[in-house]
Formats: C-alpha cells, sequence, structure tokens
C-alpha cells in the first residue's frame, strides 16, 4: 500500500494573507489526519511565505501520523528547524532562495560528499532521511551512495505529460524505481500529483511507499471538502 501524506503548505499560505489564523493550519492538519491521511508534510521556507519555522514546532506537539519535513540542508537553520523537532521524516531538496517552486533533484554525483554527511547527521539522531531526485538512473545510483534511506521522485515530468502520453510519461520512472528498488532504497514521490494522474502512478510503481500530495488537493478541497478530497485522493492509492 502507497501512504498519503497530505502537504498543507498552501493551508499556510492563505492564512498568511491577512496575517491572522484563519484558517488554522494546525486545526486542519489535525483533521486531515482524522480524516485517513498516514501523514503530514510541510516544506518550511526561508522566507516563511507560507509554513513559518513556528508552524513546525506547534505541529511536532500535535500530530500522531508520519511528519514529514522537506527543505534545503544548506540553511543552517533548517538543520537546527530538523533537529530540534525530530520528525519522522525529512526530506532534502535542493531549493534556492525565494523559488517559486521544488523544481529539479540533486545532482547526487557532484554533492555526493556534501549529502552523505549531512545525511549521517540526521541518520543519526533517529530522524529518516529521503532526498529528492530527477528518475535518472545515475542519480538514482549515486543517491545510493549517500546513505539515504529513501529517494522522492520529482514527478512533475510525469504529471506534465501524463494527459498527452501516459506510457511515455511513465517510463523514466518505472526505470528509476525498479534501480532504487534493487539497491534497497525507500520510494517516495511528490510533485504535481492530482486526481487525473495519481493512479496511474502508483499502479506502474508498485513499490511506491508514499506519495506527498499538496497543491492540487488543497485546490479540489475548495470544491470537493477536506474530508472528502483526502478520502478521494486515498481511494486512488487502493485498487
Ligand atoms: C519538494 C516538493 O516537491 C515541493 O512540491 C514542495 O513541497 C512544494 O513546495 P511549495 O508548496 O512551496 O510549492
Ligand atoms: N514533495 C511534494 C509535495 O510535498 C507536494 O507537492 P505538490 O503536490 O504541492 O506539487
Amino acid at each position: 500500500m502507497t501512504n498519503l501524506s497530505v502537504n498543507i503548505n498552501k493551508i499556510a499560505t492563505l492564512r498568511n494573507a491577512r496575517g491572522g489564523n484563519n484558517p488554522d493550519v494546525i486545526k486542519a492538519a489535525l483533521d486531515i489526519e482524522r480524516f485517513g491521511a498516514h501523514g503530514i508534510t510541510v516544506h518550511p521556507r526561508p522566507d516563511e511565505r507560507h509554513i513559518t519555522y513556528k508552524d513546525v514546532v506547534d505541529l511536532k506537539k500535535v500530530l500522531s501520523t508520519e511528519f514529514n519535513i522537506e527543505g534545503n540542508p544548506t540553511e543552517q537553520s533548517f538543520v537546527d528547524l530538523v533537529l530540534q523537532n525530530t520528525p519522522k521524516q525529512v526530506t532534502l531538496v535542493p531549493d534556492a532562495r525565494g523559488q517559486l517552486t521544488s523544481n529539479h533533484g540533486w545532482n547526487t554525483i557532484e554533492h555526493q560528499t556534501y549529502l552523505k554527511d549531512i545525511i549521517a547527521v540526521f541518520k543519526s539522531n533517529g530522524i529518516r532521511v529521503s532526498i529528492f531526485v530527477d528518475p535518472i538512473i545515475e542519480m538514482i545510483e549515486a543517491a545510493k551512495t549517500t546513505g539515504t534511506d529513501h529517494i522522492e521522485l520529482y514527478t512533475e515530468s510525469y504529471a506534465k505529460q501524463f494527459s498527452a502520453s501516459p506510457n511515455e510519461a511513465i517510463a523514466p520512472y518505472i526505470k528509476a524505481a525498479n534501480k532504487a528498488h534493487e539497491l534497497g532504497l525507500g520510494i517516495n514521490a511528490g510533485h504535481d500529483l492530482d486526481l487525473q494522474n495519481l493512479r496511474f502512478f502508483a499502479q506502474h510503481i508498485p513499490v511506491l511507499h508514499e506519495v506527498s500530495i499538496g497543491h492540487a488537493l488543497i485546490c479540489d478541497a475548495i470544491y470537493l471538502g477536506l474530508e472528502n478530497t483526502v478520502q478521494l485522493y486515498k481511494r486512488q492509492l487502493s485498487y
């Protein structure tokens, strides 16, 4: 079975628009857990434009499902935040400051030594590590040498190509997932997954451990309601 981790960044975006506490990010996270999600994902960016560092501290105190914190460990404040709040999983994403959204995976060959060192720090604190990678065989092979537990396949190119050509869109992900599985890496996936493309992805990557989904899921919730939406996404993962 593939776990659904709901990324709540966009709930914080809406809250921050008015500077108050509506919608309440903590309440929404607890509701999402109650509605059946297997985990909560946040990506506190250095500019705190959506999830704030305080949100991470507050969430850690109350969540009962898997807490997954995403971010770039070249920011020391991010490393400190993760170590102080010990989530079940940290997902390392090589985003620059101010980037609109994540748009590439790690070059695990070029950054192999750096990743190895920082991953060891998180792992020695009992935190599972996942690293964000493109579906490229060489990047998966080098990911293995960093000591990471999981990889997260960056699915934007799949999502972009899916409606025109699902089989072509999924092909590199099947190869990458097979390689990762052969190397003993856990497999997560995320970015632009939605109600249309999720089932096909999960069906073709049977060893998929977890998907993290935010933008499309929160958009769907505007029309369908949060409880119904969480359940619709879960249904795409159980076939
Ligand atoms: C790591 C990743 O794929 C991202 O999707 C990310 O968590 C989304 O970040 P934003 O919500 O800031 O676009
Ligand atoms: N890791 C991907 C994630 O958390 C959510 O990405 P998106 O669904 O907001 O594109």
